[in-house]
């Protein structure tokens, strides 16, 4: 088993192993050795029906009590009234501050349970159990939790460490290929931002082969940047990288589109305007769309560029009439770029070049 300790404010452990779901007691045990707390399992319907008993199973043989809340599956459920309902259930089950949220699904899930666990009693522990590749690399590390408003993606959120993350590459095997290339694109991230030889392995079509070698890598890479800089105010927005954009395109969209796809659209503007900005070598967002082509992620997305200016200027890196942007300097190194809105338009104009 490989165990990653993130040092965070609240240091806590990442398991990886494929079958880990099926050792979970112990695992638990090694974070409450003196008490036995309740669980509340919070998933969505189709992670419910692929995991839910084998999870509630282990946990009630391991002499725990368990209650579950199941939410419809998708974006559209990354809200605060679904927040609410979460806050009901576990008001009905007498869920206490020394009882324990298990966050079991994708990033929606995590990020959902996470910030009611976050805000729940003013806080209590919560477990990520990431069943995508997305959230397995990214979203069940560092501890951004939220949810979306209509004005805008994540605009509501707290930063809430787990106290532990079970990551079981088995569950990926029920993963929809699509599903499974919206994580591709967080990690396509993590190459192009910081590490050029993972860049290659995903680039040159090596995941399938190396696949739990790249969730180790990306967790290692995302522990080196939450680790500097856990509340978002400096370094950690690297992790930004594509996602100005990409947030913006995802809002246009209702949140039709998923994450990952948004994150893949907007790493190849930010890399087009950045060659067309001088700041980045020509070649670099060819190079970006036939790593993305690998994995049939889109690269273009119609929005008028107004549009796409006034999201972005709605987004979380914003302060005062700047924004920060994350740009790429080459394949594996990028640089922060704060641009006042009035150039926002000329900039990001550059990326919309087909
Ligand atoms: N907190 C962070 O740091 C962070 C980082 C990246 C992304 N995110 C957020 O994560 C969300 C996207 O996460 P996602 O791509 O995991 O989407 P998701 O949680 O919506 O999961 C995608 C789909 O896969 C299904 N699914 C999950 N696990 C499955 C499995 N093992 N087998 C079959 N189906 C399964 C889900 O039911 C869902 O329909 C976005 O809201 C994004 O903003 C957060
Ligand atoms: O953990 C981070 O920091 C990230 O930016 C990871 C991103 O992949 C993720 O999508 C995150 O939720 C975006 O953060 P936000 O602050 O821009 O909402
Ligand atoms: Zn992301």
């Amino acid at each position: 088993m490989k165990t990653i300790e993130i040092n965070t404010g609240r240091p806590y452990m990442i398991k990886v192993e494929e079958g880990l779901l099926d050792h979970l007691p112990q695992l638990i045990y090694e974070v409450y050795a003196k008490r036995k707390p309740s669980f509340a399992i919070i998933t969505d319907d189709t992670v419910d029906m692929l995991y839910s008993a084998k999870v509630m199973c282990a946990l009630r043989d391991g002499g725990y009590q368990v209650c579950k809340f199941v939410f419809p599956h998708g974006e559209a459920s990354k809200n605060l009234s679904v927040v609410h309902d979460v806050y009901s259930f576990l008001c009905e089950h007498q869920i206490t501050r020394t009882d324990v949220i298990i966050a079991l699904g994708g990033g929606v899930v995590g990020d959902l349970a996470g910030f009611a666990a976050a805000t729940y009693l003013r806080g209590i522990d919560f477990i990520q159990i990431p069943t995508t590749f997305l959230a397995m690399i990214d979203s069940s590390v560092g501890g951004k939790t939220g949810v979306d408003i209509p004005q805008g993606k994540n605009l509501i959120g707290a930063f809430w460490q787990p106290v532990l993350v079970v990551c079981d590459p088995l569950t990926l095997t029920t993963l929809p290929a699509e599903t499974y290339a919206d994580g591709i694109a967080e990690a396509v991230k993590y190459g192009a931002i910081l590490d050029e030889k993972l860049f290659g392995i995903l680039e040159n079509n090596r995941l399938e082969q190396y696949q739990d070698h790249v969730i180790c890598r990306c967790i290692e890479l995302k522990k080196q940047v939450v680790e500097q800089d856990e509340r978002d105010q400096g370094q950690r927005q690297c992790l930004n990288f594509g996602h100005t954009f990409g947030h913006a395109i995802e809002k246009y969209s209702n949140f039709s589109l998923s994450h990952g796809k948004g994150v893949a659209i907007g790493m190849v503007m930010m890399a087009k305007a950045c060659e067309n900005a001088g700041i980045t070598p020509a070649g670099t967002s060819v190079r970006l769309i036939r790593c993305l082509n690998n994995y049939h992620l889109p690269c273009t997305y119609p929005i008028p560029l107004d549009i796409l200016c006034e999201n972005c200027m709605g987004d979380k890196k914003r302060a005062g009439s700047k924004i920060t942007l994350c740009v790429l300097k080459r394949i594996g190194e990028y640089a922060l770029y704060p641009i006042e809105a009035e150039n926002l338009s000329s900039f990001a104009g550059g990326g919309l070049y087909e």
